[in-house]
């Protein structure tokens, strides 16, 4: 595993022959994570984005994780999440739930979807008073220097544009400093409604775990993880956990341009 310099911070950079490889990999990591927070806190928050990400995540529902994971001690959030229907094509919930969710006895009280009744703005102030209940509570963890929620893993996808979560290129919303957790109307990839966990409460986090797979990923890899660092800074250049670190999951397609 090597050592790269990301943003301020150093960051783990794991390159995989395959996608396959890589989600074994993933997988023992979360495990490992769980066991740790668990026996640490006696909680395990989790934080998950939509994309692809969801589909790595199968190898934890399988032999030995879904037997040796303490399952009741997760909690489980959203980095981003589309204002739709729970049951709705493009819900980041629904797809989360469809292909790890419903497969490992996580008590539903622990996972915590948008109220999908509520507007874009409706739903993030929503999920912003529930996550500042968790906290105090103790189910999750406060970063006491930053004041934001402290979360024990982030695992993020990253889109070829560079967004990580609902946070785009060259949006007024990256630079956003006193909200947990925002909303977004004019989102450039569909749906256009989305709520959004902020930079903040992201570089809060003890644990990143940056997913990144495909050829069409390559480019905006090697802006965030080698030396060509461009001129704009790139949502994903962001990335830069104040206390935590962050690991990069990539296949050697999305690795071919470092
Ligand atoms: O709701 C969303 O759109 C996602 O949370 C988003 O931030 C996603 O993680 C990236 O776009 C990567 O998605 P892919 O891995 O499918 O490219």
């Amino acid at each position: 595993m090597a050592e790269v310099p990301v943003g301020k911070t150093k960051a783990d950079l794991q390159i995989f022959d395959t996608e396959e490889d890589l989600s074994v990999s993933l997988a023992k990591y979360t495990a490992e994570l769980s066991e740790k927070f668990t026996k640490e806190r006696g909680a395990f928050t989790v934080v998950v984005s939509g994309g692809s990400l969801i589909k790595s995540l199968r190898k934890l529902v399988e032999s030995p994780y879904f037997d040796s994971i303490d399952w009741a001690k997760w909690h489980v959030f959203w980095v981003d999440e589309r204002v739709v229907p729970k049951d709705h094509a493009d819900s980041n919930y629904k797809l989360a739930y469809d292909g790890f969710l419903s497969k490992v006895p996580i008590p539903p009280g622990q996972v915590y979807a948008i109220n999908d009744a509520l507007s874009a703005e409706g739903a993030a102030d929503d999920y912003e008073t529930c996550l500042k209940q968790l906290v105090k509570t103790k189910v999750v963890d406060l970063l006491p220097a930053s004041g934001f929620p402290k979360f024990d893993l982030m695992l993020l996808g990253m889109g070829p544009d560079g967004h990580v979560a609902s946070l785009f290129p060259g949006h007024p919303l990256l630079n956003e400093n006193q909200r947990w957790v925002t909303y977004i109307k004019d989102s450039p990839k569909p749906p256009p409604e989305r709520i959004t966990f902020t930079f903040p409460v992201i570089n809060s986090a003890a644990k990143i775990a940056m997913v990144v797979v495909g050829a069409g990923k390559s480019d905006v890899v090697r802006r965030a993880v080698g030396s060509d660092t461009g001129s704009d800074m790139l949502p994903v250049q962001m990335v830069s956990p104040a206390v935590g670190a962050t690991t990069w999951f990539l296949d050697k397609e999305a690795a071919s341009k470092l």
